[in-house]
């Protein structure tokens, strides 16, 4: 009968670049100066377990000076090295996780840019498939964003991106994930939330940008509105995340064209996501 179980590691290469990069993690967690006392210790302690076992196997009875040789000397010669080794492999650590975050991050508002988006929302499509749970999806564009860079200057339109994204950020639960789209796009992926949820949170994100009476901390007050498109998936049913994107960016268009600052639900179009009215606004 053939194997169910997965085969293992077929070379090396996968097993190493996990297991080196754990322990760079822990270097980085444990502190240069701790790292290399322990390792020091360690290798003080094997140094006397090699040479007790090489003693009995000699037959000698004592360890004598041995031992002290055996356990101190290599305790200093180990220090210098290895403190060296290890603030080189914690300054490698500590380099490659701020190219990996910022790989992942959009560097106006901070929050996470659309690649880092698209790979966790597909992680997050494939578990809710599996569990059999509902996911939602919203993408929402300020509305006449170009009219601001207009009036008030590219550095305004920037604090503006910023503060709306702050806004809805404060909405959201930690489970949610919002992220830059592109532009003046921002998108949000919300695990185990039915179309009905989803639609109340877009909502409250709508208000929260619409009715603030000054909108944003400078002299040269802005008002804007954001348009948001939301789908959901119908628990139980596969869908894609291109299907679910495309639904989406339908809605937005849909609440663009009667007129913005309007959240539109994906309508039945597309069978396998939930269906719900056409309109909310
Ligand atoms: N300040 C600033 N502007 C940006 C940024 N990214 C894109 N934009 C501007 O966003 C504007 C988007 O304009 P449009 O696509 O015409 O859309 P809109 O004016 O918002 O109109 P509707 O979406 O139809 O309501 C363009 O003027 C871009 O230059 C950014 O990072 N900072």
């Amino acid at each position: 009968m053939p194997s169910r179980s997965a085969p293992r590691h077929q070379s090396d290469a996968p097993v190493l670049t996990p297991l080196l990069q754990r322990c760079s993690r822990a270097v980085v967690r444990l502190g240069v100066w701790r790292t290399t006392l322990l390792f020091s210790a360690s290798i003080s302690l094997l140094s006397l377990a090699f040479t007790w076992a090489y003693l009995r196997l000699s037959g000698y009875t004592e360890m004598g000076e041995a031992f002290y040789i055996s356990l101190l000397v290599p305790l200093p010669m180990t220090l210098l090295p290895g403190s060296l080794i290890f603030a080189l492999v914690s300054a490698l650590e500590q380099a490659r996780h701020t190219a990996h975050t910022l790989a992942m991050t959009d560097s106006l508002t901070n929050l996470r840019n659309r690649r880092y988006f698209m790979h966790t929302a597909q992680r997050e499509l494939d578990l809710a498939q599996r569990h059999q749970l509902p996911l939602a999806l919203l993408i929402l564009d300020i509305d006449h964003f170009k009219r601001v860079n207009d009036l008030h200057g590219h550095d305004m339109g920037d604090q503006v991106l910023v503060e709306v994204a702050r806004r809805c950020e404060k909405v959201l639960r930690t489970t949610d994930v919002l992220a830059r789209w592109g532009g003046e796009e921002f998108v949000v992926l919300l695990p185990n939330t039915p179309l009905e949820q989803a639609h109340q949170l877009a909502e409250r994100m709508r208000e929260s940008v619409a009715y603030s009476a000054q909108l944003y901390a400078s002299d040269d007050a802005v008002r804007v509105t954001i348009s948001i498109g939301v789908a959901a998936t119908t628990t139980g049913q596969p869908t894609t995340l291109d299907l679910l994107v495309q639904a989406v960016d339908r809605a937005l268009f849909d609440a663009k064209r009667a007129g913005r600052n309007q959240v539109w639900l994906a309508p039945q179009r597309h069978p396998k996501l939930a269906a719900g009215p056409a309109l909310v606004g």
